[in-house]
């Protein structure tokens, strides 16, 4: 039998430390302390706290005690903060938080790739609450209690924490938490529900993503649901595993969010921007930097249904947008056609080479992405071979990957010109941001 190498595992000996300073924050927000030359992070201590903790892991530690507060330390609103894994930064003040994003994105780019960006922008940053337009809900049924639990996983655990009011998510989503739980309870398919999403757009949409071979909801389930989206005037719809979302009822429209460039249709279930408002800045700021214009071929890639794609094309330039979710594919091209623009959208998976790839031309010069967290490593290898690129403007959702990245188009003659910090997710670690790259 083939043998193979398996790492020894290394038990790290609990061990509690008494009165030390947190000095410093990890770029997902956890405190740092120092004990014998190692560094070890701590959820929810911010720097100047002085606190007891024990060491859980070889850099993992748990706060046991805040024996003395930081200036930086504020009371978290939230009832469910304790409990709730959704926002992990609620004890800092938002001023702090987002000079702590700022810095931490310096850090990043110098600690992965020895890059500094020539300019480092101000922060773009809106409300601090009730700003998200979209949440995913875990839902739990107790059959022996005939329980139905809607919320948010716990911190670091599968546990469902029950909320009935959320403070990030939108006016409108988070008044429907109470009256939802209350009509999902009651569906015969109840068992069947796996997760629910809400997004608040022109009006609120709820998808419940169900498990099971449900072909059709019961003539009861429809009237309940029916109830439910006229008493709160909402949409329903329903899907099971990747098909397309069915609507509750066949006069339901699409959906539409606003964008820069008009509203966009969309299916419910799709990729959309967290924030509402700040999206309409990142769109403006990126496409303002890409400065797109009627000599343009320009690559996207990761268009989704074409929150930026239908603003860069609005100049006139030539877009191919390349999207790996076929629906999102077709609403794309479906509202660029409506509109009179140039877009190519393309159906395609980026992890994998250009080679043969008919809809990578040559005669890209200037290329735009913004890829999920993992980041965009092989289409960052891509470009630095694209014979004509010579700008990029690049959105990400994960600076550490974004650095990664960075350091590839770096090493491929690309040098970061500027870095804009968009606080997309107050209250919690992540990190949204703009860099513009072009040829040394
Ligand atoms: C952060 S979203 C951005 C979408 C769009 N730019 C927007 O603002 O709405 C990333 C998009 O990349 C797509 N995606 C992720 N991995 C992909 C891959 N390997 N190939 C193609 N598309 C991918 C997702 O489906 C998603 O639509």
């Amino acid at each position: 039998m083939a043998q193979f190498y398996r790492p020894k595992k290394t038990t790290v000996k609990r061990q509690r430390i008494n009165a030390q300073p947190v000095v410093g924050l990890d770029h997902q927000g956890r405190g740092i302390v120092r004990h014998q030359g190692q560094s070890y992070f701590v959820a929810g201590v911010v720097p100047g706290d002085e606190i007891d903790y024990t060491i859980t892991g070889k850099h993992q530690a748990t706060c046991e005690r805040i024996r003395q507060s930081s200036e930086q330390r504020v009371a978290p609103p939230c009832k469910y903060y304790q409990q709730c894994g959704g926002c992990d930064l609620q004890h800092l003040s938002v001023t702090d938080q987002r000079a702590h994003k700022q810095r931490v994105v310096g850090e990043l780019l110098q600690k992965y790739g020895a890059i500094s960006a020539t300019e480092m922008l101000p922060i773009i940053a809106a409300e601090g609450w009730h700003y998200r337009q979209r949440a995913r809900l875990a839902v739990h049924w107790n059959p022996r209690q005939q329980k139905l639990t809607l919320g948010f996983r716990a911190k670091q655990s599968k546990t469902i924490i029950a909320v009935e009011q959320c403070l990030t998510l939108s006016a409108a989503l988070s008044e429907l938490l109470r009256p939802l739980q209350h009509a999902l309870a009651q569906l015969d398919l109840v068992k069947q529900l796996g997760h629910v999403e809400l997004i608040d757009a022109t009006v609120p949409q709820v998808l419940l993503h169900l498990h099971g071979a449900v072909t059709e909801l019961s003539a009861a389930d429809q009237q309940r649901l029916m109830q439910l989206s006229e008493q709160q005037q909402l949409q329903v719809w329903w899907r099971v595993g990747e098909a397309l979302p069915s609507p509750l009822s066949p006069e339901q429209e699409l959906p539409r969010y606003p964008s820069a460039s008009g509203s966009i249709e969309f299916y419910p279930g799709d990729f959309l921007q967290a924030n509402a408002a700040l999206n309409l800045q990142l769109v403006e700021t990126a496409v303002a930097w890409l400065d797109p214009n009627t000599s343009d071929q320009i690559l996207e890639c990761f268009a989704g249904a074409g929150n930026f794609s239908l603003k860069i094309a609005a100049s006139g330039a030539q877009l191919t947008a390349v999207e790996g979710v076929p629906s999102m594919v077709e609403r794309l091209q479906a509202q660029a056609q409506q509109r009179g623009l140039n877009i190519k959208a393309v159906h395609a998976d980026l992890d994998q080479p250009w080679r043969r790839q008919k809809w990578a031309q040559p005669a890209f010069n200037k290329a735009f992405l913004d890829p999920a967290r993992a980041g965009a490593r092989q289409v960052c290898e891509e470009l630095t071979k694209a014979p004509a690129v010579d700008t990029i403007v690049y959105v990400s959702c994960a600076p550490d990957t974004f650095a990664r990245d960075a350091g590839v188009l770096q090493q491929g003659g690309f040098k970061l010109r500027k870095v804009q910090v968009v606080d997309m997710f107050p209250q919690t670690h992540h990190i949204e941001l703009i860099g513009l790259f072009s040829k040394e």
